[in-house]
C-alpha cells in the first residue's frame, strides 16, 4: 500500500510546491518514476533568433532536476551518469518494458539483456557500420531523389516538413534494412506509429497491477490488436523473402539486417541461434528506432536552417565545394565539417530522445546515495543540453560555432553533458546510419532550394515518443 499510494502523492506534493502539475509520475509494478511529461501548448508566438527553444518547459525541467536530481549535485552529475549508464557492475540495467512499451518493442535490442542482447548488438553492429553502412549509400541517396522528385509536384512551394521525412526515413529505413519498401511497409509504419502514439499517451496513466486482466481500456483492445497485426505483416515480410530464396529471384537470404536475422533464426549454432519471436521484436524495434529520431533531427534542423539563414548559406557553401550539383557519395559526407556542427546544435537544442531511465537492480550506491532496489534513476539529456552552467548563459541561441573544436571542446570534455545518441554499451547502434541519412538528405535539398520558415508555422515541440512539432514544420522552398 505504502508503495501503491503514499509514494506516488508524496511525489506529488512535492512537484506541485516546485509549480509542477498534472500527474507527473507513474506507477508500474511497485516500482515509481518520476516523469516530466515535456509538453506545451502551441504557444503562436512569432519567432525570434534567441526565441525560447522549449517557452514553457525549462522552468520545470529545473524543477524537476532540482528535486530528483538533487543526488546529483552539479559538479558530481557528469560522473554519476557515466556510472549508471556504463553499468559496470550491472547494478544499472534497462528498465523493464511493460503494458503498451512491451507490446511497441517487445524484446528487442532497446530492451533486452544479458546474452542474448549481446548476441543481437552483435548482428546489429555488423548490419549498420563499416561497409555494410556504405553499401547503404545508393539506397538512401535514391529515396531522397524520390522525395525530391514528389516536391516538384507538390502544389505551391510551402512544405510540411516533418511529413515529407517521416515518409522519406520510413523509406530508407525500409530499403537498406529490409530490402523492401515504404509503400510495402507502409501499413506496419501505420500500425507502429497507432502503437507509439497510444504509448505516449498512456505513459503517465496509473493501471492497478492486475486490472487488465479483469477489463481492458479501449486503448488496451486496440493495441493488442496492432501488436498482433504488427507480428503477422513483419512475418509475412521474412516468409516473402524466404520465397524469394526459394523461387531462385534471390542467391541467399541476404546480408542487410533482415537477411542476417533470418539467417540468425536457422543457424545450427546454438549460440548464434535467435527465435521467431526474437526475429518479430526485433524486425518491430528496427522500424520503430530505424525511422522516427532521424525524422525529427532532420526536421528540427531544417527548421533551425530556416530561420537562420546565414547558416544556412554556409552549409549550401560547403556542400557546393565538395559535392557541387554532383550527388553526395561516402567520402565527401565525410568531409562535411559545418554540417556537423549544425546538426550537434540542433540536436543539442531538440534532442529526439528527451531522457534516458534505467532501473536500479539491487541496493546500490550512487555517490553519496544509497538507492534501494527496484525503483528507476531518470537521467534528463534535454536538462544537460540547457545546462548555462555547461553552455553558458546563451543555451537557448543557435550557435553551431560551439561545436567548431569538437564536442570535447565544447563541453569541457565533459562527454556526459551531451549524449543525444546515449552513453556506455547502450549508446545508439543506429548512430552512423542516422548521421549518414541526414547529411545525404540536408546536403540534397540544400544543393537545389533556398528556404524560409512560412508564417503558417506555430512553434510547439512536442514529446510523444520523440521530440516532435506538434502541429508540424511548414517551410518555404525557393529553387536555387
Ligand atoms: C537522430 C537519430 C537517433 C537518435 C537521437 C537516437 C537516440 C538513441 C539513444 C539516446 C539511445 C540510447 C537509449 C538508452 O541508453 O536507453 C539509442 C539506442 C538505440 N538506437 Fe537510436 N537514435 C537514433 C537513430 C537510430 C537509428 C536510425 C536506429 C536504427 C537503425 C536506432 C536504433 C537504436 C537501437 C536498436 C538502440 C538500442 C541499442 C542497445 O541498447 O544496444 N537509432 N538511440
Amino acid at each position: 500500500l505504502h508503495k501503491l499510494w503514499w509514494t506516488p502523492f508524496r511525489i506529488q506534493k512535492t512537484m506541485a510546491s516546485q509549480g509542477i502539475t498534472g500527474p507527473p509520475y507513474k506507477l508500474i509494478y511497485g516500482s515509481t518514476r518520476a516523469i516530466l511529461q515535456i509538453q506545451n501548448e502551441a504557444s503562436g508566438r512569432p519567432l525570434s533568433r534567441s526565441h525560447d527553444i522549449f517557452p514553457r518547459v525549462q522552468p520545470h525541467i529545473s524543477a524537476w532536476t532540482r528535486t530528483y536530481g538533487e543526488f546529483a549535485k552539479k559538479k558530481k552529475q557528469p560522473e554519476l551518469i557515466k556510472e549508471v549508464l556504463n553499468n559496470k557492475d550491472e547494478a544499472f540495467p534497462k528498465s523493464d518494458a511493460k503494458g503498451f512499451l512491451k507490446k511497441l518493442l517487445g524484446d528487442g535490442l532497446v530492451t533486452s539483456e544479458g546474452e542474448k542482447w549481446a548476441k543481437h548488438r552483435r548482428l546489429a553492429n555488423y548490419a549498420f557500420h563499416g561497409d555494410s553502412l556504405r553499401s547503404m549509400f545508393p539506397a538512401m541517396v535514391n529515396s531522397v531523389h524520390m522525395m525530391l522528385e514528389r516536391w516538384k509536384n507538390l502544389h505551391g512551394n510551402e512544405i510540411e516538413v516533418y511529413r515529407e521525412f517521416t515518409v522519406l526515413t520510413s523509406e530508407v529505413i525500409s530499403k537498406t534494412a529490409f530490402g523492401s519498401s515504404y509503400v510495402e511497409g507502409r501499413h506496419i509504419f501505420e500500425m507502429v506509429r497507432k502503437l507509439s502514439s497510444i504509448t505516449a499517451r498512456n505513459a503517465l496513466k496509473i493501471r492497478f497491477p492486475g486490472i487488465s486482466k479483469l477489463w481492458k481500456t479501449n486503448d488496451e483492445l486496440e493495441s493488442e490488436k496492432l501488436e498482433n497485426g504488427i507480428r503477422d505483416a513483419v512475418l509475412e515480410i521474412i516468409r516473402k523473402r524466404e520465397q524469394k530464396v526459394r523461387a531462385g529471384e534471390l542467391d541467399d537470404l541476404g546480408n542487410d539486417f533482415l537477411g542476417l536475422l533470418v539467417k540468425a533464426s536457422q543457424s545450427d549454432d546454438e549460440s548464434r541461434r535467435i527465435t521467431i519471436d526474437d526475429l518479430v521484436d526485433e524486425c518491430k524495434t528496427f522500424y520503430i528506432a530505424g525511422h522516427d529520431t532521424t525524422n525529427t533531427m532532420l526536421t528540427w534542423t531544417v527548421f533551425l536552417l530556416a530561420i537562420h539563414p546565414d547558416w544556412q548559406d554556409e552549409a549550401r557553401k560547403e556542400v557546393l565545394g565538395v559535392f557541387g550539383n554532383q550527388d553526395p557519395n561516402p567520402d565527401g559526407i565525410a568531409k562535411l565539417k559545418t554540417m556537423g556542427m549544425i546538426i550537434n546544435e540542433s540536436l543539442r537544442l531538440y534532442p529526439p530522445v528527451v531522457g534516458i531511465d534505467r532501473k536500479v537492480a539491487t541496493k546500490a550506491r550512487l555517490g553519496k546515495l544509497v538507492l534501494p532496489a527496484n525503483i528507476c534513476v531518470y537521467i534528463p539529456n534535454l536538462k544537460l543540453h540547457h545546462d548555462p552552467q555547461i553552455w553558458g548563459d546563451d543555451i537557448q541561441l543557435f550557435k553551431p560555432e560551439r561545436f567548431f573544436e569538437g564536442v570535447a571542446k565544447a563541453t569541457n570534455n565533459n562527454l556526459a553533458a551531451f549524449f543525444p545518441f546515449g552513453l556506455g554499451p547502450r549508446t545508439c547502434v543506429g548512430f552512423n546510419f542516422a548521421a549518414t541519412e541526414a547529411k545525404i538528405a540536408l546536403s540534397m535539398i540544400l544543393q537545389r532550394y533556398a528556404f524560409s520558415l512560412s508564417p503558417a508555422y506555430v512553434h510547439s515541440p512536442t514529446q510523444l515518443l520523440t521530440t516532435c512539432p506538434q502541429h508540424g514544420v511548414q517551410v518555404i522552398f525557393h529553387t536555387l
